[in-house]
């Protein structure tokens, strides 16, 4: 296996999507190949696929399937845009989904015929896959500039080449760091429920050779009064216009901590994760999982029979505990709402 930031958890084969199956990781390496953009949406709830960049390019691919098989039809726009929201319905917080999808709906219903919409939503697929992964590494670039020479940084659950195109956001940042000669040693919350820190983080930190340890959310307040950690770094599935963050649950009080025990609190993202049509954090909506995720860890039950249960997937962090947003196009700070829209201005049509 190549090493994690050449990791490719998408590909597009044959005119299929393959999917790298991350429920199966670490123990197998699976791959789902879907003809279907029904198969691909299913793939995106089951968490096939997940991480706000990678849900938002199979999205982008899923339309491309879409857009194939209404090609036959007279009312292939009509049968398209119920394609879209059929996909966009398959989970609800990270806006990369929704993004991805109506900007290639947009792309098919400016085409003048079916054959010119199916043949530009596929190549805007590939694009926006190759175009993630040269993002990543920039925005590695401009973070890994804000990280210590030397000491501990935390991170919490998946932001790498499994939850992107490839290097990753907040991995990605990391493994700037590194490359940049940063003695760094990285702390990976399990991130339970899901356990994307314990099963993904960690497996691709240790095919990068990065030194790391894996500790328990619990243990995170216990690394910082240690003065263990120097950095924290997250990434995003939703941004506010005015910088509020919502990102996988236990980010929020991650950042709570780090304020308390005053340690740079960063929040790695592309600009296609900011959401400027939402003012604040407190609009936006948070995944409820499966209450089995909870009840069991690793497959197996850990919680008596018909316990409740409450599984929000997501937490939102005010933009006041954020020290600073790193993008593609240069970090947002201080004040994270001006910062955000001067970085989008001319850059990208949102
Ligand atoms: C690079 S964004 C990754 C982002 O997505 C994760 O959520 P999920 O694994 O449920 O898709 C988590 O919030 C990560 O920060």
């Amino acid at each position: 296996m190549s090493s994690a930031d050449q990791i490719r958890a998408i590909r597009w084969e044959e005119g299929q999507l393959c999917l790298l199956d991350q429920r199966q990781l670490p123990q197998r390496e699976i791959w789902l190949k879907l003809g279907d953009y029904r198969a691909v949406a299913e793939a995106i709830r089951q968490m096939v696929v997940r991480g706000a960049p990678a849900i938002g390019i199979a999205a982008a691919y899923a339309m491309a399937l879409a857009a194939s098989e209404v090609s036959t039809h007279a009312d292939w726009r009509a049968r398209l845009r119920r394609a879209a929201e059929e996909i966009k319905a398959a989970r609800p917080t990270a806006v990369n989904l929704a993004w991805a999808t109506d900007r290639q709906l947009a792309l098919a219903q400016s085409a003048s015929t079916v054959n010119q919409a199916v043949a530009a939503v596929l190549q805007a697929a590939h694009d926006l896959l190759r175009d993630d992964i040269a993002d990543n590494q920039r925005m590695g670039r401009y973070g890994a500039e804000l990280l210590p020479a030397e000491g501990g940084v935390l991170t919490h659950c998946n932001t790498g080449s499994l939850a992107t195109g490839g290097y990753g956001t907040a991995l990605g940042v990391i493994r700037a760091g590194i490359s940049a000669g940063k003695q760094l040693h990285i702390y990976v919350d399990e991130t339970r429920p899901w356990l994307q820190g314990a099963r993904l983080t960690a497996w691709e930190l240790q095919r990068d050779g990065i030194p790391f340890h894996l500790n328990a959310d619990s243990a995170a307040a216990h690394l910082m009064q240690q003065r263990l950690v120097h950095a924290v770094i997250v990434g995003a599935d939703r941004i506010a216009a005015n910088g509020d963050v919502a990102n996988k649950i236990g980010t929020y009080s991650l950042a709570v901590l780090a304020q308390y025990h005053r340690i740079p609190f960063y929040v790695a993202a592309p600009l296609s994760t900011v959401d400027f049509a939402m003012p604040d954090g407190d609009g936006i909506v948070i995944e409820e999982r499966p209450v089995a995720e909870v009840r069991q860890c690793g497959g197996h039950a850990v919680a008596p029979e018909g316990v409740e249960v409450r599984n929000p997937a997501f937490d939102v962090t005010p933009a006041d505990l954020i020290t600073a947003i790193i993008t593609e196009r240069g970090v947002a700070y201080p004040e994270l709402r001006a910062a955000l829209r001067a970085l989008a201005e001319g850059h990208m049509q949102v």
